[in-house]
């Protein structure tokens, strides 16, 4: 390893191989994360449970939901209703997923066109240079019809005249001025330099299916093709609420008081994921005013973060059961993040529905991928990305029952760094930790009991990998 590779595994803290070696000879023993910078699962919240208490069952383990299922519900709950879809002008489009396919309003191109500026040609050569020193020139409209055995001054864009056979490069011809005789350099074949009308799509064609992100070049295709305005399903809107009196919104931490890290963390990753962010709210921990923000919200999901467990002002529970919402999950058998739950709200015709994050920093974003994501994903009608896996280049420790999200950078393998792409774990992974998912291109789902050096693992990108736009 060059010195310079060792820097960036040292500024990415990932995990040494020695310390993996260790960590997996200790595995059978140790469900939790090893290593200098991993916590035990579990144990982010103030010291309110010890290692112990990932290996014995607990009433929030015999509820939990395995992590896949969990996945589904979310997605299925993001699923119903009747689809949406909005009309909006085009250069809103951007980052929206199309409502319905993009079809050709016009042929492409829709006239002949010149691939490059020189002479159009009729019938064999030499010919007459007719056009009286004129062109046709791109954006006006139809020339003359082209006499056989004569050539006309054409530009790159410009319509070919009717009769036309092919157009030759300025480069390849050579004009006899006083004689008004074009040559061509080499030899002309029929249609070349003509884009013909239709080459690309003919009027009706598909040009993308529903669902396709609209990146900067769809809307390039979409203008293209004739489009002011494009159907896109509406982004799912979301509001946040931020609970816990301990949290402050600058400075530094004092007093037993910590920074606010889901709040500034929350609405981009929020909208990385295709929603509207409406608003995010820091409501203490105030069982009244998260009662009323839950039932008075408009938004179709509404995210919590923190109050998911059991202790005295965790109110995420109760102001649930007071406000009639059904529980789809109530746990999920992931670490971290596992007192995560998602509900449905009362009301809203094709529902609504809450995520609770737990207010871990790392188990609140395990939260969101696990749940808040493929709801939204589905309620946005954004296909799945396709599944895919890579080795992880060293061990990883497992958790005894549950599913682990592990963030990793994506490095190539190889004594020479010319092998495979593999997945590298990185350190500072426990519950309460961001300086690992800080520097990591995905989060490694690594599954119980944990994963061999070089072993497969699927992999979950991290939305801004994915290129959103917005
Ligand atoms: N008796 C038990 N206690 C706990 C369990 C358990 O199963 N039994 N699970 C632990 C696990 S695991 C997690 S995760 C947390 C989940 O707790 P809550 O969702 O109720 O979150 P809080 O108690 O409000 O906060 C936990 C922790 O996170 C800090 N926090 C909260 N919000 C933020 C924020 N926006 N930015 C930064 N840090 C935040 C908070 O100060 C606490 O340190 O419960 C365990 N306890
Ligand atoms: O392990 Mo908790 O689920 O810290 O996230």
């Amino acid at each position: 390893m060059s010195q310079e590779d060792r820097e960036v595994d040292e500024a990415l803290a990932l995990v040494s191989r020695a310390t993996e070696a260790r960590g997996a000879a200790a595995q059978a023993q140790a469900p939790h994360a090893a290593g200098p910078g991993a916590e035990p699962d579990g144990g982010g919240g103030a010291g309110r449970t010890g290692p112990a208490a990932a290996s014995s069952p607990s009433p929030a383990r015999t509820r939990a939901t395995p992590w896949r299922e969990a996945r589904a519900v979310a997605a299925r709950a993001g699923g119903a209703g009747a689809p949406r879809t909005r009309r909006v002008a085009l250069a809103q489009a951007l980052g929206q997923v199309l409502a319905e396919p993009l079809r050709a309003l016009t042929d492409l191109p829709s006239f002949d066109t010149s691939a490059m500026d020189g002479w159009a040609v009729a019938g064999p050569g030499p010919w007459w240079s007719v056009g009286e020193g004129g062109q046709v020139l791109a954006g006006h409209a139809g020339p003359a019809a082209l006499a056989d055995g004569a050539a006309v001054r054409i530009a790159t864009g410009a319509r070919v005249p009717p009769d036309a056979t092919a157009v030759i490069r300025s480069e390849h011809a050579r004009l006899d001025e006083a004689q008004a005789r074009l040559y061509a350099r080499r030899e002309v074949v029929q249609g070349q330099d003509i884009r013909p009308r239709g080459q690309e799509c003919r009027t009706g064609d598909r040009l993308l299916p529903a669902g396709a992100l609209v990146s900067p070049a769809v809307l390039g295709l979409a203008a293209a093709a004739g489009y002011d305005e494009l159907d896109v399903v509406p982004r799912p809107r979301v509001e946040v609420l931020v609970l816990g009196d301990e949290l402050l919104n600058e400075g530094l931490p004092h007093d037993g008081m910590v920074r606010d890290a889901l709040g500034p963390l929350l609405a981009p990753w929020l909208r990385a994921l295709g929603a509207e962010v409406l608003a995010t709210w820091h409501l203490g921990d105030d069982a009244g005013a998260l009662h009323r923000a839950v039932t008075a919200s408009e938004a179709d999901l509404v995210v919590t973060t923190g109050g998911t467990a059991a202790g005295p002002v965790d109110h995420v529970h109760p102001v649930l059961r007071e406000a009639g919402a059904e529980l789809l999950v109530d746990g999920v058998a992931v670490r971290p993040g596992h007192p995560m739950l998602l509900a449905r709200l009362a009301g809203g015709a094709e529902g609504r529905y809450l995520v609770g994050l737990p207010g871990n920093p790392l188990a609140a974003v395990s939260g969101l991928l696990t749940l808040a994501e493929p709801l939204l994903r589905a309620r946005a009608q954004r296909p799945a990305p396709a599944p895919y896996s890579s080795p992880v280049r060293d061990a990883v420790n497992g958790h005894p029952h549950d599913t682990r999200l592990v963030p990793v950078v994506h490095r190539a393998g190889g004594a020479d760094g010319n092998g495979p792409e593999q997945a590298v774990p990185l350190h500072y992974n426990g519950p309460a930790m961001l300086r690992g998912i800080a520097a990591a291109d995905a989060l490694a789902v690594v599954p119980p009991g944990g994963a061999r050096a070089g072993q497969h693992l699927e992999i979950l990108e991290l939305p801004w990998t994915e290129g959103r736009f917005t």
